[in-house]
């Protein structure tokens, strides 16, 4: 929390002010009884208009004055815990803009936007009532203090009394409502898992008929959030009616052992109503500290859960001296390489090793699951390999930096992902400058024009967040032409072609021939057809190289690949 904490340092000057601001109010306020009783004992009594009204207006000009304070501190606390989030959530944005994919899949995207957005909100919540209060209230229940016992120091003893009373009440409601808060912030994350699947899940939830199931989800977790809320807001709201409970039989017994100080002429009248309200400002300061020793819990919680994000080291960093000069274009070298996920119990890929120049196709043909993705995302440096390594250019990939590495990349993933925005502003993802040659000349090559052109706005048409407005293989054919636009060395389709009917797939491919002759291009497939043409395709099985020729190599080689093909021809003719 200390550690967050520091990212105030920044707004030391706004936290002067609020300071001094904070200590004039509170001020003012131990000023305001005082010459509440000096009116009633002096001006009362004696019947002196003239001092009532001089008296009146000068606690009038005090109450103002601690008004104007109060304005100005609760703006510039507002203002400052912002800035101090804002400035938080940014540095935690930076770190995890940074992640390798390890981090990510160990800490999970639902938990990742919950500390982003509602851990950061409960420190900065935390923040603004620290500004507001850690120095306001026990300067005023000090000074309430002596303010008191100067007023009457026997009647005083009554404030030990009721201090006591007010710890063990404050200790046991915090005691039962600490752990209920830290809880709540482990059910946020739960609700937010749970809400986020059924949202991008929205359409397989529906297919499958399984939204009561989805609804009963949300549902527990939102009961059970909102019960842990409702229990911890009950125990918090039992609070006020015991601290008013108390501060009356307090103000009670002040006014009958009071009376009792008045009619000895042991006290001014003035003077005990100044008391009253002395004491019911120590009692409210310490209400006050309460209320920021309970949110303290809270906020740890969340402070540990937004220091887990800061203090992750990415295991993938750019090297101090990054080699980012090649003589060579295109070449990859796969030298012995084994990869295994974390947590996982078998390697996902064995010793694998190949190599693919410009100017030719590796194609990369297996079953599901037998580490053809796996194998592609080592070469954009996604996760590091286990054992071995990846040269491209003959530099280990390691040894660049990431942003060069991928500069020489044009990756078109498994699942094509499309951003909100019009088709335009999508492809040149691939290439900020891209003009508008460049950007139809890519989409001409994946086949996207035709369907672009039928779209009311063409190039300008916008794309809903994900894609949804347009169909898997259009999205496809956008991704296609995001990587195209990129012209870059090493062009890597990870089973990008799996929702284009045969024809299209065809005219791409075929496109994309003539598109990429120096370039080194890579294909992640799962039709024969797509890799049949190309000058090695690389057969894996279960994360083994059990096979790599050309077809017709293969053909008589590869038992897998026979298989493979066999199965395919099969039901092509019997479709
Ligand atoms: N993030 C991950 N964490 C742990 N294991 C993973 C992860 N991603 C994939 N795997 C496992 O690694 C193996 C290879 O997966 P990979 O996605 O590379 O297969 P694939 O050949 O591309 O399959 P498909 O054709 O179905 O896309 C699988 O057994 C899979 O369960």
């Amino acid at each position: 929390m200390i550690k967050l904490l520091k990212g105030l340092k920044p707004f030391s000057l706004s936290i002067i002010i609020i300071l001094i601001f904070t200590f004039l109010r509170t001020l003012t306020e131990l000023f305001l009884p005082t010459l509440m009783s000096d009116i009633v004992d002096i001006g009362i009594v004696k019947q002196d208009i003239g001092y009532i009204a001089k008296t009146g207006a000068f606690m009038l000009l005090i109450a103002a004055l601690g008004g104007l304070c109060s304005i100005l501190t609760s703006m510039l606390s507002a203002k400052t815990g912002s800035a101090f989030a804002r400035n938080l959530r940014n540095k935690v944005f930076e770190k995890i803009e940074n992640y390798s994919l390890k981090e990510f899949d160990e800490k999970g995207t639902a938990s990742l936007i919950t500390r982003t957005t509602n851990d950061i909100t409960q420190i900065q919540n935390l923040v603004v009532m620290l500004l507001r209060m850690f120095i306001r209230a026990p300067l005023m229940a000090i000074g309430g203090i002596i303010m008191a016992i100067n007023k009457n120091p026997n009647l005083s003893l009554i404030i030990i009394v009721v201090v006591v009373i007010l710890g063990i009440v404050i200790g046991l409601v915090a005691s039962k409502s600490i752990p209920m808060f830290k809880s709540m912030q482990v059910k946020v994350d739960k609700l937010n898992l749970v809400l986020r699947e059924r949202l991008t899940g929205i359409r397989v939830i529906r297919a499958f008929n399984k939204i009561n199931h989805e609804k009963k989800r949300f549902n527990d977790a939102n009961k059970d959030l909102t019960n842990t809320a409702i229990k911890v807001n009950k125990l918090m709201a039992c609070l006020t009616p015991i601290l008013m409970l108390l501060f009356n039989f307090t103000t009670i017994f002040i006014i009958w052992f009071g009376s009792f100080k008045i009619n000895n002429g042991a006290m001014q009248v003035g003077d005990l109503m100044a008391f009253i309200q002395y004491v019911s400002q120590i009692m409210f300061s310490l209400i006050m500290l309460t209320m920021i020793f309970i949110l303290i819990p809270r906020a740890s919680a969340s402070a540990i859960r937004i220091n887990e994000v800061l203090n992750v080291e990415p295991e993938i960093n750019d090297p101090n001296d990054p080699a980012d000069k090649t003589e060579k274009r295109g070449y990859i070298e796969f030298k012995n390489v084994s990869f295994r996920y974390n947590n996982a119990e078998g390697e996902a890929l064995e010793d694998i090793s190949f190599q693919a120049e410009p100017g030719e196709v590796t194609a990369i043909i297996g079953g599901t699951g037998s580490g053809k993705s796996t194998l592609v995302n080592l070469i954009s440096r996604f996760y590091d390999v286990s054992r071995g390594s990846i040269l491209i250019d003959d530099v280990d990939i390691r040894k660049m930096s990431q942003e060069y590495l991928r500069s020489k990349i044009g990756l078109v993933p498994q699942k094509a992902v499309l951003f909100s925005g019009t088709i335009t502003q999508n492809i040149r993802f691939g290439k900020e400058d891209a003009n508008k040659e460049e950007i139809v000349h890519a989409c001409e090559i994946a086949q996207a024009t035709e369907f672009i052109n039928d779209m009311k706005d063409g190039y300008d048409s916008e794309i809903s967040q994900g894609g949804t407005n347009i169909s898997g293989g259009q999205k496809q054919r956008l991704s296609i032409a995001r990587a195209l636009v990129r012209k870059p060395e090493i062009y890597i389709f990870d089973d990008s072609f799996s929702a284009l009917d045969f024809k299209t797939d065809a005219r791409l491919r075929q496109a994309l021939k003539k598109e990429t002759l120096n370039d080194t291009v890579i294909i992640v497939a799962q039709r024969v057809t797509t890799v049949m043409n190309a000058d090695r395709i690389i057969v894996l099985d279960e994360g083994r190289i059990v096979g790599m020729g050309t077809h017709k190599e293969l053909l008589s080689s590869s038992d897998v690949y026979r298989q493979i093909v066999s199965s395919q021809l099969s039901e092509e003719e019997l479709a």
